[in-house]
């Protein structure tokens, strides 16, 4: 059997350390292949063969002092999510998600079989380490609490009776250090011998034997505070985004044969109609059938101006209707809808590593024994070299540990990442992962799709030209062949012929030609509407003959898109279409330009209209573009250094998406193609590319600051500490106030997420 993937829920990881641990445990199994670990997103990804079950590794997540359980449903229906949208899927090495579908039927029913019992989409997210606000409640919590009741009873007993204190603080160490030893053991067996945990307890042990019984039990209570408050920041930045999934209503009215009945909203199956009343929340993805009313879409867009929702719109669970009732068919089931997507995307975003944090693993990998060789050197050799005293060298060597456990080191990048995530997904900017976000933050050429990306991508029909045949005739031919189209060409000849009301027939084998146009057969006539350019290509023409080229360059040189009716290799007509340019194409394409960045424009679009839209819009036209045309400037750009954004909606460009460095799918409202893309814009405004890109940078300099403030305290008290001029007691609190520091500067980042 080929490796499957299969998702975990990971409780009681609250610190960073403790991803590296599991990863490290799991790795040595055999049949497991890759490990992703979230310590923000409390997930975990493993893809792992026959030999390796499910239960078998989380038995062993589970001997290292952590709960994991199978998250079936999603990667169940993963695939059918990434189904959705094969034209578009693409793969750039770094996810290596496994999307075979019937794999995870077969992972999925195993899973089942074990645990017995069902898991559902989006209500998982109610499971975890206790997010904000309630971080008593967890075992982390109230092991800090004991340790520091314990540390102040030591406190007071020692005040009260002398005698009683070098015994009493030992003992209030041992309530906090106990756990932190045996989960040092633990890894230890586990492969992972140089853990935070075992320099926390060698240093915690060597206090006491020189006799500083107080700095020990300090020490141990300070750690787990240090611990508990990456576990509340790895919350803050989860809450935001499971907060989304919670938005969804737990029931929804569906109506059968004209009587309302309340069922869970997890139950509900595309094709059930259900009311939403005024002010309710929409219990699914689905279709206005009746009803119109404004819907605030801020919980899935980020966008809080009312949108207008009229029989036929999409609309989406966890969105607040407003002023009157809709009745709705539901489109998608509850673990397939666009918010519960949009979670599983942002939580398996935060598995992945961003370069800078693998980088800092390894480092880690190297530091942790490096500082306990460092301390010892630092007990030992002055002693026996230079005659120093034993206690004060012992002393100090203690010190060097404090100073250099690195747990600050260590959450200085995946603490920003998932702030930056997080405060991203909250406005509409999703990015797939700390890889996306470092990419952004380097990024100097952006290309943009013109058509529903720059304009409004609706055009409008503003002209028709027949060609030895009636007007009529040609809407008829035309809208035959758009029929079947998804194009939003199509969309406006249909919409005219609608308005003229046409009949519309649709034509037999009709097919999109990529980039080109749509072909098909009515009544046995062979036709063609597309591209001046293809039709020309058709007909094997060098130019046009005179009775198409005069009204061609007329309706060309007015701006409008024209494309060219043949009906059996003769041209029957020309139509013109003219799309709005988006109104706030311009402002961002300015801030875009102030950045410094290189802008480009791809069309499949004449030459004339790029050129007069690339005007209004000061961006570098390049028309006529077949869809590989497109991926070629892109692979252009890139090949002379340049690191490539490609802004598109994600459906018609997906081979140039896919090519960028970063991808950037844009949508108006959320149709957006969120699988295809390495992210998403949801509020479908262009300003939103400079908010990403804004945000990508603050992420990247939070991320340094980070590592500065972890690394440049260490130092500072390593050089004062071996000089003798600070002792333990500063060290103890430059390793948590680095920890406090570093916490504290990613969780700036999260309120960006407000605006
Ligand atoms: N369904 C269609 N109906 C009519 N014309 C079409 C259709 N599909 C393509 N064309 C013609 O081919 C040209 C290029 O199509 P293509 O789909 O590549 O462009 P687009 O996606 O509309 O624009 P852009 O490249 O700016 O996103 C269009 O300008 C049009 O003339
Ligand atoms: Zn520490």
């Amino acid at each position: 059997m080929t490796a499957v993937q299969t998702r975990f829920r990971v409780e009681g990881m609250d610190c960073a350390s403790c991803a590296a641990k599991i990863d490290t445990a799991l790795r040595r199994l055999p049949g497991i292949e890759d490990v992703a670990v979230s310590v923000a997103g409390a997930t975990m990804s493993v893809r792992h063969g026959s030999e390796a079950g499910p239960e078998a590794i989380a038995r062993k997540v589970g001997s290292l002092g952590y709960r994991a359980t199978v998250i079936g449903a999603a990667a169940a229906d993963r695939g059918g999510v990434a189904h959705g949208h094969d034209a578009g899927h693409h793969d750039h090495g770094d996810h290596t998600h496994d999307h075979g579908d019937h794999e995870h039927h077969d992972h999925d029913g195993h899973a089942h079989d074990h645990h017995g019992h069902e898991h559902a989409g989006p209500e998982l997210h109610s499971h975890g380490v206790p997010a904000d606000g309630r971080w008593w409640a967890s075992s982390k919590g109230r092991l800090t609490l004991a340790a520091g009741a314990a540390l102040a009873l030591a406190w007071a007993v020692g005040k009260l009776v002398p005698a009683v204190a070098p015994w009493a603080f030992p003992i209030a160490m041992l309530v906090g250090l106990v756990p932190i030893a045996r989960r040092a053991a633990m890894a230890s067996v586990n492969g992972s011998p140089f853990t935070i945990e075992s320099l926390m307890t060698v240093a915690a042990v060597g206090a006491v034997v020189i006799g500083a019984g107080e700095e020990a039990a300090t020490v141990v209570f300070l750690f787990l505070v240090g611990e508990l408050l990456e576990g509340v920041a790895a919350g803050k930045a989860r809450a935001g985004i499971a907060g989304l999934a919670a938005l969804v209503p737990r029931t929804a009215l569906v109506e059968a044969d004209g009587v309302l009945r309340e069922v869970p909203a997890q139950d509900l199956a595309p094709g059930a109609v259900v009311l939403v009343r005024p002010g309710e929340r929409i219990p699914a993805d689905g279709e206005v059938t009746a009803g119109e009313s404004a819907v605030d879409e801020a919980p899935v867009t980020g966008e809080s101006t009312p949108v207008g929702k009229a029989p036929g719109d999409r609309v989406f669970a966890g969105t607040v209707n407003g002023t009157a009732a809709l009745r709705i068919a539901v489109t998608a089931a509850a673990a397939d809808n666009t918010i519960a997507r949009v979670v599983r995307l942002v939580e398996e975003a935060q598995e992945t590593k961003a370069p800078t944090e693998r980088f800092i693993d390894r480092f880690a990998r190297f530091y942790t024994p490096g500082v306990l060789a460092a301390g010892f050197l630092v007990a030992v050799l002055p002693p026996l070299l230079a005659g120093g005293d034993w206690a004060g060298w012992i002393y100090k060597g203690l010190a060097v540990l404090l100073i250099g456990c690195p747990c600050a080191l260590v959450i200085s990048t995946p603490a920003a990442i998932a702030s930056g995530l997080s405060a991203g997904a909250r406005r509409g900017l999703l990015m797939k992962g700390g890889v996306v976000l470092e990419t952004l933050a380097r990024v100097t050429d952006i290309a943009f799709d013109k058509t529903g990306t720059l304009t409004a991508g609706r055009p409008r029909l503003t002209g028709l030209v027949a060609l030895g045949r009636s007007e009529t005739d040609v809407l008829v031919l035309a809208a035959a062949l758009e029929a079947g189209s998804s194009h939003p060409l199509a969309e406006a000849v249909l919409a005219e012929a609608a308005a003229r009301s046409l009949p519309v027939r649709p034509a037999a084998e009709a097919a999109a030609v990529g980039g080109k146009g749509v072909a098909g057969r009515l009544d046995g006539v062979d036709l063609f509407l597309g591209s001046p350019r293809a039709a020309a290509e058709r007909l094997g023409w060098l130019a046009p003959p005179p009775d198409v080229a005069v009204p061609l360059e007329r309706l060309e040189a007015e701006g409008n898109t024209v494309s060219v009716l043949l009906a059996d290799g003769v041209p029957a007509g020309l139509i013109a279409f003219a799309d709005k340019a988006r109104p706030d194409a311009l402002p961002a394409l300015q801030a875009l330009r102030r950045r410094g960045m290189g802008l480009v424009m791809l069309t499949g679009d004449n030459r004339r209209t790029a050129e007069a839209i690339g005007r209004t819009l000061g961006i570098e036209p390049r028309a006529e573009l077949l869809p590989e045309d497109k991926l070629r400037i892109v692979d252009d750009l890139r090949r002379q250094g340049r690191v490539v954004a490609k802004v598109g909606d994600g459906i018609n460009d997906a081979p140039a998406l896919a090519a960028a460095d970063v991808g950037i799918a844009m949508g108006g409202g959320t149709d957006v193609a969120l699988e295809t893309a390495d992210a998403a814009l949801l509020r479908g405004r262009i300003g939103d590319v400079d908010a990403m890109l804004d945000l990508a940078r603050r992420t990247m300099a939070n991320i340094h600051q980070n590592i500065a403030i972890a690394l440049g305290l260490k130092a500072v008290f390593l050089v004062t500490t071996v000089a003798g001029i600070t002792g333990l007691w500063p060290a103890i609190l430059a390793d948590t106030g680095a920890t406090v520091l570093v916490t504290a500067n990613a969780m700036r980042l999260l309120r960006l997420g407000r605006a």
